[in-house]
């Protein structure tokens, strides 16, 4: 297991952050969601031994929270969502001095900063003072910083966050490389839940320092009874006029309708509307919930 935590309680005076919060979450990568105030700073930061939890256990790749929060910190890479760089150092020295605080000799730490500076797209920029990076060169120094010690778990705070598409893609591609080829384990932790897809494989939900829901993304999104993702060759205004008039609801997202049958029909009401309009179905398939609404109904299930 990635991360056992049980019971976990931490108050803030009157504020419960977490109220036992207990989960178990399998190596891989993981996308941490819940609405604001929900603990998951307060959890990052509990995993990571900068706070002292009131109550219960947890363990972060076998390691005790309580007892190896050194042993933790030096297995785990840390993305923060606020910038902490700090000025009139170059890239290649920041990520250095990132390598020396988890313990790596002056000498390891330089030549891993040049290696993972490659890897992340900033060789050429390596010399360069670090202030005067971009957004998402920033972010990919972040990132860097964060990989340097090679951790077998990277933690990712809101990783895209202020960036414009291009370069939100690019560090969503080098999230998704160091998973699938690097075999790294994420747990990423967004309020953009395209992003914690296009990244995750599986999900934990948490609300008021409680779980709400965990599993495996594909799990998580169930198909939806009489309701379907329908593609046609033609027009899908035109289609789904026709579809109305058999009593089929249909609604166009994103390049597709999605459809729902009344009660007692079946698929073959979509065959015939098209092949009354002789139009051709180019994509037919069971819907499946969408991670928002997957989201939004363990968060509703809360309140
Ligand atoms: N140092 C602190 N002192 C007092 N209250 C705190 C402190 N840190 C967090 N809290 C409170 O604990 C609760 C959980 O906060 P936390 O930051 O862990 O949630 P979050 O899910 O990360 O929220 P967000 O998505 O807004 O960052 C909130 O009510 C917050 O106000």
């Amino acid at each position: 297991m990635l991360i056992e935590l049980e019971d976990l309680t931490k108050t803030y005076g009157a504020v419960t952050a977490l109220a036992g919060l207990t989960l178990s979450l399998p190596e891989g990568a993981v996308g941490l969601l819940g609405p604001n105030g929900a603990g998951k700073t307060t959890m990052i930061r509990s995993l990571l031994g900068l706070v002292r939890v009131d109550s219960g256990r947890g363990r972060v790749l076998g390691m005790d929270i309580a007892h190896q929060a050194l042993e933790i910190r030096q297995a785990i890479g840390f993305v923060p969502e606020d910038e902490c760089l700090f000025p009139a150092v170059t890239g290649v020295q920041f990520v250095g001095y990132a390598g020396e605080l988890v313990g790596m000799s002056p000498r390891d730490a330089i030549r891993r900063s040049h290696e993972v500076l490659d890897y992340v797209g900033l060789g050429e920029a390596r010399y360069r003072r670090v202030e005067s990076y971009s957004t998402g060169m920033k972010q990919r120094l972040k990132i860097a910083s964060g990989i340097v010690h090679d951790p077998k778990l990277l933690i990712l705070d809101e990783p895209t966050n202020g960036m414009d598409p291009a370069g939100r893609e690019e560090i969503l591609a080098l999230c998704r490389d160091l998973s699938r080829s690097k075999g790294m384990n994420l747990l990423v932790c967004s309020h953009l839940l395209p992003d914690v897809e296009a990244v995750c494989e599986y999900i934990v939900v948490i609300g008021r320092g409680k779980l709400l829901a965990e599993g495996r993304l594909e799990e998580l999104k169930k198909p939806h009874t009489n309701e379907y993702e329908l593609r046609v060759r033609g027009d899908h205004d035109r289609f789904a006029g026709l579809l109305a008039g058999r009593g089929v609801r249909a609604e166009a997202v994103d390049g597709h309708l999605r459809v729902a049958l009344p009660e007692g029909a079946g698929v073959a009401t979509l065959w015939e509307a098209a092949e009354e309009a002789s139009e051709q179905i180019r994509l037919l398939r069971p819907r499946r919930s969408t991670l928002e609404e997957v989201f939004m109904q363990a968060v509703g299930g809360a309140s």
